[in-house]
């Protein structure tokens, strides 16, 4: 059953505010999906909840340098581990970046994005900018409700130079995991 996260305007926040428990998730540039398949010892799966053409949000357009107005493919993800929720992301994909090679990413399915941007060998990631939300923000099941604070973070790809957006939010599911491991 989907979480239906409801993505608002990115709040950063300095990464020092990230609590040491997270620091090793958050802050890791490599391939979050390759991550979640080895914790999870392969019981890895994305669950794509909408994949639209829509206006994206201001702080997005300005971060990808787009026309506030213009579309953007905007792909909401939940990425499952052991059937749970462990992370839900949003990327934002201009119009100009999905030509080429990269019109791949229209039909992705359930593949899941990282599969395809660590490929690359024409892919740059920029610097990762860290946000703290309130755990309200997730419709979340009773058996990963919090009070904690959720921390996520955004960072943008760039694929032959042409960029797209990629924001994730880290449930605590993550957490209880590893320390049940
Ligand atoms: C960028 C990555 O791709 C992941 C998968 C996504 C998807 O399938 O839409 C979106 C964001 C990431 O959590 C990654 O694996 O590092």
């Amino acid at each position: 059953m989907s979480l239906n996260h409801r993505w608002h305007a990115f709040r950063r926040v300095p990464s020092f505010y990230l609590p040491n428990e997270w620091r090793s998730w958050v802050l890791d540039r490599g391939s979050l999906t390759q991550r979640l398949i080895h914790a999870s010892n392969g019981d890895f799966s994305v669950r794509v909840t909408r994949q639209q053409w829509l206006q994206p949000k201001r702080d997005e357009a300005l971060l990808l340098g787009c026309p506030i107005t213009t579309h953007a493919l905007i792909r909401e993800v939940e990425l499952l581990c052991h059937g749970e929720v462990w992370v839900v992301a949003r990327s934002v994909i201009p119009f100009t970046t999905l030509q080429g090679e990269e019109r791949q990413l229209k039909v992705l399915g359930n593949r899941s994005l990282g599969s395809f941007l660590f490929k690359s060998r024409a892919m740059k990631r920029g610097p990762l900018q860290i946000t703290q939300t309130s755990p309200e923000s997730l419709a979340m099941q009773t058996d990963n409700r919090t009070d904690e604070p959720l921390w996520g973070r955004r960072s943008l790809f760039f694929l032959h130079g042409k960029p797209l957006l990629v924001s994730e939010l880290f449930l605590p599911t993550i957490l209880n995991h590893e320390t049940k491991a």
